[in-house]
């Protein structure tokens, strides 16, 4: 058994192998160690090999599915080890000793998962795969329990936001990617070939050719045959239905890079959890399918005029006619979730329950497109969504024919074709229903000849059917002639066969089997029906996630008065009384108003600063603007009492010193990485926000970076851009850059104490009021006073020498001193950068090392 457990063992790799025997998954040796340690359960030990005792654990089959969502949340993948023959197989095979085969039957990874129990409803759940082809990174990514499937080409520096916006729960990827990707696991290069990946598209979707899927690149069809190969290594031989590929162009959406994900907490808090997140404040989707959309649209907004203003014409749609949307809700909030179901089924892991939901979701959505077309002026996007809706007739109708009304998810009880279907099948069921009433009848006539009043006919799973009778009555039924045989002796009891009874056990047992193989024949025939229609059935379940998102969105801007955003050329972002949704949310469950604030952002006033006092609202403001652009380019309305923004092709956001121990960065360190990538990347149509940068370090230092950044942006970006700071000093900026503007959130003092307006207002701030600050907080009054000692003699220090910045408004700008660092050049520099290393042999690389070592020496 070992021997067979370990070639087993090689083949899964680095799975955690659950080895079947009989009613248990067995692990063994390491496996045992991790997996009891993440289980929780006991770790014991087995046997002896080579004198050491085997580590073990197991845990029960008929538990399996709870203990993989385990292991698979805590990072784990599983090879699952069946008995493929049976023991009297194996024992006919070779004899008495002969171990039944095994083999692995699937792989369970976090990202190929289908099963209900294993899935969030409301997220997608992302397999990724890259590879990297001609210098091009090719990204494909599917969702196995929804079959959608989408190919791209990353570029180099985009891949991190593409990453972070699908949040995949696995990544595969081809060898040479790994240094880059800490999370991803390595797939072999075979797989990533581009013309073996071709061929592999073809046969899976059944094609000759590609060209009716559209253009893809090399690096593209690479990544999607190494995405197919690697899933239907792990699904051996049940391979999953994906949709034909769809390409994606990422200049189409919004590009949104991970930190500013995080840092907006769009989908999820910094924290981790879905509430307090932008989505949580929205979603109102009723459906499963709903949520799952919503949450992919708010992580790729999009970046076209068109189609976000189709999707904005469905909304408004829904906005303008209430009663339509109230209907339109009710009726989706009963419909099954058919995508996961048809994954499930085109896994061959479909119940008739799935097969059952498949019916009522399409019959749903037959009848919601009834009503939908009778209602007159309908908008661009649902004309072209409704028909996907409908075409399903003659399948429901066999469905309808074919299943009981609530099909159950197990099938070996049956029970789930409906009566009427099958003449045949039910002929065989009222032969069964009919030997039982014989049964009956039996036990009657039984009473009535032996005058045994309390005589029962029952039936249990190891006799069958029996005769019983109180032991008192049993002599009486022993005698040879008496029609009946013993067949068991218990303390109160003693129990008989009789021939009649056999006969109709017989043909109760006969019926029932060959009525359960009947309705399993039923069972396959009408899975085949759904598959050859996935594809269709999978463009309804699209179009009725659409309906939800578009009826939700605005449900929500109904709920809160949000405006329809309104798109214009040029570079403006001008929101009026413009909230943030999620603070607004928690304020108003304290009972506490939300002040609504104007950003008012054009060519000629491109980049505000915001300063003023601490807990001023001034993170908030920041914020709420970008959400705002979310929202709007995904398609919704907006917390404001109007919007007029020029599309954005880049969102950027960043905080401050915020800490990311994680990745071996210091808090500093994170910040200038993030300040350098925006400022490498954002471009004219590109708005940033920018909360405190240059906090994390000295004063001096930070001052520096700040003025620098600004500069920068204003200067050289030349992006829309909203800049809080602390740093009065920034302020004199005005003076020099005719598109920085600056503005502050507004405090009062009131008999000694901070009032907090969270109201914004033109102009600088007076001063920083951070000892006012402290005091709310509750800091001693001594350390207070001594604070205030403290900063009245940095004041009178400030006056004589004029500040931090003194001296400052005389350093030329920025673009000025830019064209001098660029001049100087270095020729050792300069000669070092044009060798190629790896085209060299030891012995050129020698005779380089020597040029170089002069060349030092002559200059
Ligand atoms: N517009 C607003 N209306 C009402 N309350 C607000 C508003 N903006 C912010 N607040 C409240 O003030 C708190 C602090 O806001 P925020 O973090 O934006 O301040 P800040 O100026 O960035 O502070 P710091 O400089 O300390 O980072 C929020 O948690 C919220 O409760």
């Amino acid at each position: 058994m070992m021997e067979q457990y370990f070639a087993l063992k090689e083949k899964a790799s680095d799975c955690l192998l659950f080895y079947r025997m009989g009613d248990f998954f067995e692990l063994f040796y390491d496996d045992a160690k991790l997996a009891s340690a993440a289980l929780d359960i006991a770790l014991t030990s087995r046997g002896k090999n080579a004198g050491d005792s085997i580590p073990m654990c197991g845990v029960p089959v008929h538990a399996a599915e709870n203990y993989l969502a385990k292991l698979i949340r805590a990072g784990f993948k599983v090879a699952i080890a069946e008995q493929t023959e049976t023991p009297a197989e194996a024992k006919a095979r070779g004899g008495y000793k002969a171990l039944v085969a095994r083999d692995i039957i699937r792989y369970v990874t976090a990202g190929t998962l289908t099963e209900d129990n294993l899935l969030d409803a409301r997220s997608d759940n992302i397999l990724v795969a890259l590879a990297q082809v001609q210098g091009e990174i090719g990204l494909a990514s599917a969702d196995i329990s929804t079959g959608s499937f989408e190919l791209a080409t990353i570029a180099d520096d985009a891949l991190d936001a593409e990453l972070a916006r699908l949040a995949p729960s696995e990544i595969i990827c081809s060898p040479g990617l790994m240094p880059r990707l800490l999370r991803a696991t390595e797939w072999g290069k075979e797989h990533f070939d581009s013309v073996g990946a071709e061929r592999r598209l073809q046969d899976h979707f059944g094609v000759a050719t590609l060209d009716g899927m559209g253009e893809f690149s090399r690096a593209e069809l690479a990544t999607a045959g190494g995405l197919l190969a690697y899933v239907e290594h792990v699904s051996q031989g049940n391979m999953p239905y994906l949709h034909p590929p769809g390409r994606r162009e990422t200049r189409e959406f919004l590009s949104i890079d991970g930190p500013t994900r995080a840092s907006l907490e769009i989908d999820r808090t910094l924290a981790g959890a879905r509430e307090g997140s932008l989505l949580h404040a929205i979603d109102r989707t009723v459906t499963p399918a709903g949520a799952r959309l919503l949450a992919r649209d708010l992580s790729a907004p999009l970046f076209n005029e068109k189609q976000i203003n189709q999707r904005l014409g469905l909304v408004q749609w829904f906005h303008d006619g209430s009663a339509v949307r109230d209907d339109v809700r009710t009726e989706l909030k009963a419909l099954p979730d058919i995508g996961r179901a048809l994954g499930r089924v085109s896994v061959g892991r479909g119940s008739p329950r799935d097969l059952g939901q498949i019916r009522d979701g399409l019959a749903g959505a037959r009848i919601l497109r009834e009503r939908l077309t009778l209602v007159a002026g309908l908008p661009e996007l649902l004309d072209q969504i409704l028909p996907a809706l409908d075409g399903h007739g003659e399948l429901v109708d066999l469905l309808d024919r074919a299943l009981v009304d609530a099909p159950p998810t197990d099938m070996t009880n049956g029970g789930y074709i409906a009566q009427g279907f099958d003449p045949a099948l039910d002929e065989l069921r009222s032969a069964g229903s009919d030997g039982r009433k014989s049964i009956a009848i039996l036990e009657a006539r039984y009473r009535e000849t032996t005058g045994i009043n309390t005589l029962k006919i029952k039936h249990n799973a190891v006799l069958g059917y029996f005769i019983e009778v109180p032991a008192r009555h049993g002599d009486g039924l022993m005698a040879e002639n008496s029609g009946f045989t013993h067949r068991q002796t218990l303390a109160g009891v003693v129990r008989f066969n009789s021939t009649d009874l056999h006969e109709e056990a017989v043909r109760v047992s006969q019926a029932g089997a060959h009525a359960l193989a009947a309705e399993a024949a039923h069972f396959e025939e009408l899975v085949e029906k759904v598959l050859a229609r996935k594809h269709e059935i999978g463009e309804s379940a699209d179009a009725l996630a659409r309906i939800d998102v578009s009826a939700a969105l605005a449900e929500r801007a109904a709920e809160g008065q949000w405006s329809r955003p309104e798109f214009v050329d040029g570079n403006v972002l001008d929101i009026q009384a413009g909230r943030h949704p999620v603070v607004e949310a928690a304020l108003s469950a304290k009972g506490d108003p939300f002040v609504a604030n104007d950003c008012c952002l054009a060519q000629d006033e491109r980049l505000w600063l915001v300063s003023g006092p601490n807990m001023g609202g001034k993170s908030t403001f920041l914020r709420q603007n970008a959400l705002i652009v979310i929202l709007a380019q995904a398609g919704g309305f907006v917390p404001a009492s109007s919007a007029r923004l020029s599309l954005v092709d880049r969102l950027f956001s960043r905080v401050g010193a915020s800490d990311n121990l994680a990745q071996g960065r210091s808090t500093f360190m994170v910040e200038m990485v993030e300040t350098a990538a925006i400022l490498s990347q954002a471009t004219e149509q590109s708005f940033v926000i920018l909360d405190e940068v240059g906090r994390g370090t000295s004063t001096y230092d930070g001052l520096a970076l700040a003025w620098a950044v600004v500069e920068a942006v204003h200067e050289t970006n030349r992006c829309r851009c909203l800049f809080a700071t602390h740093y009065h000093e920034l302020t004199r900026l005005a003076d020099r850059l005719d598109a920085l503007s600056l503005h502050h959130v507004r405090a009062r003092e009131w008999k000694g104490d901070l009032v907090l307006l969270h109201e914004l207002a033109k102009g600088p701030a007076d001063r920083s009021y951070g000892l006012a600050v402290a005091k709310l907080a509750g800091i001693p009054k001594p350390v207070l006073n001594r604070a205030k000692s403290v900063l009245d003699k940095l004041e009178a220090g400030k006056a004589e020498t004029g500040g931090l910045a003194a001296g400052l408004g005389d350093l030329p700008l920025f673009a000025a001193t830019l064209a001098d660092v660029e001049e100087k050049s270095d020729g050792l520099r300069d000669a070092l950068g044009a060798i190629d290393v790896d085209a060299l042999s030891p012995r050129e690389a020698l005779d380089q090392l020597y040029a170089l070592k002069a060349q030092l020496e002559q200059e």
